[in-house]
């Protein structure tokens, strides 16, 4: 990294404990031209760049420390000083995962973003306000030099819709409650299992069959009473092997690299489905390992997919409500709702503020 790296600001925020570091796309963008003018050497690689940029800056203890970056551009800069809560508002956002690799969409990032929004005085929370894609080319970033995987960065569709925002603000603590529309599921389809990969997870490993979910983001949801008892080193070791080993085994390149979903029932094989219907609030438990970020706290679009697989496993009748999850850092829910003319799968829970800062070089210095 060069030393012209200095005096970066940021805020930090997270929703149940899934953090995120929010930066304002414009400052990144002067501190590429403040390096390729200043600097002997400029920046020919930018997408190297942006990801040892990320890798550095969410580093838990050489950076500020996140599960991700979320780069901010309002479309009228002027936005900020006229605090107006006006039909002008537009965000542009870009995600990326702490390892550096791009993030189709993230349900907590973007609750995260409605927090943020909202103590800016730039958004009343009474607005549906949509939160489109900021382009990889702002940041010279060029088709070609994106992986497969990620191409769907390039793909000028939203990222979702900040629905409703609850602004609460004490001595004690500062956050909001915040809905957030994530769309419908793309594909959805049950998909095989290689019991004998799984064996030294214990004798007693019952599965229900996994469940691909295509969000605006992949996962592959998987169903056992088993993931209760486990320990976050046994997510951490069941959610690679499922990612990478499996995965190449099972579905291959058929679907891109996915999001781990580890989600635990009470007692399957002996409660009616009334029963687990009755007991819904605390029913699921749920953890992620995600693609790009490896164990998170929470995942906002793993909670969604995770109430897609329940329905397509019809272990739940799709007029229920809203379903919550509990999460290793929280609980969040899911609730199917008409929003823009269109059911879609909603995901509420808090956000909260962290802290903000500035960042310099020689905090990323080995
Ligand atoms: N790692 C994910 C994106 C982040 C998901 C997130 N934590 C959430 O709340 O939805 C990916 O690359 O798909």
């Amino acid at each position: 990294m060069p030393k012209i790296f200095d005096n970066i600001q940021f805020e930090k925020l997270h929703g149940a404990s899934n953090d995120f570091i929010f930066l304002d796309f414009i400052q990144y963008s002067n501190l590429i031209k403040k390096i390729n003018t200043q600097n002997k050497a400029p920046i020919s690689y930018p997408q190297f760049f942006l990801k040892e940029f990320v890798i550095n800056l969410c580093h838990r203890t050489r950076g500020v420390g996140a599960d991700g970056i979320v780069f901010y551009k309002f479309v009228d800069p002027q936005i900020r000083s006229n605090k107006t809560n006006n039909q002008k508002l537009k965000v542009e956002i870009l995600i990326v995962n702490s390892d550096g690799s791009f993030a189709a969409t993230c349900g907590n990032a973007l609750r995260c973003l409605g927090l943020m929004l909202m103590r800016s005085r730039v958004w009343d929370g009474l607005k549906e306000l949509q939160i489109d894609r900021l382009s990889p080319k702002e940041f010279s970033i060029k088709k070609n030099d994106i992986s497969n995987d990620e191409q769907f960065v390039c793909e000028i569709n939203p990222f979702a819709t900040l629905i409703f925002g609850q602004y609460v603000k004490d001595t004690e603590k500062e956050l909001a409650v915040i809905n957030v529309a994530m769309g419908i599921e793309k594909k959805v389809f049950l998909t095989p299992l290689v019991e004998n990969s799984l064996i030294h997870f214990g004798k007693e490993v019952d599965f229900l069959t996994p469940v691909f979910v295509q969000l605006s983001n992949p996962h592959w949801v998987f169903i056992s009473p088993l993931f209760k008892s486990f320990t976050k080193k046994q997510f951490e070791e069941f959610g690679l092997l499922a990612q990478i080993e499996l995965k190449n085994k099972i579905l291959g390149n058929s679907v891109p690299l996915a999001n781990i979903g580890m989600l635990s029932v009470l007692d399957i094989s002996q409660n009616s489905k009334e029963k687990i219907i009755s007991k819904n609030e605390n029913n699921w438990s749920l953890a992620v390992f995600e693609r790009g970020a490896g164990f998170t706290e929470c995942c906002g679009s793993g909670a969604t997919a995770a109430r897609v697989a329940l329905e397509y496993s019809q272990l739940i009748p799709k007029e229920i409500e809203e379903v919550y999850f509990k999460m290793p850092g929280g609980k969040v829910s899911i609730s199917n709702r008409i929003i823009q003319n269109q059911t879609q799968r909603v995901l509420s829970g808090d956000a909260q503020f962290v802290f903000q800062g500035s960042v310099s070089f020689t905090a990323f210095s080995k």
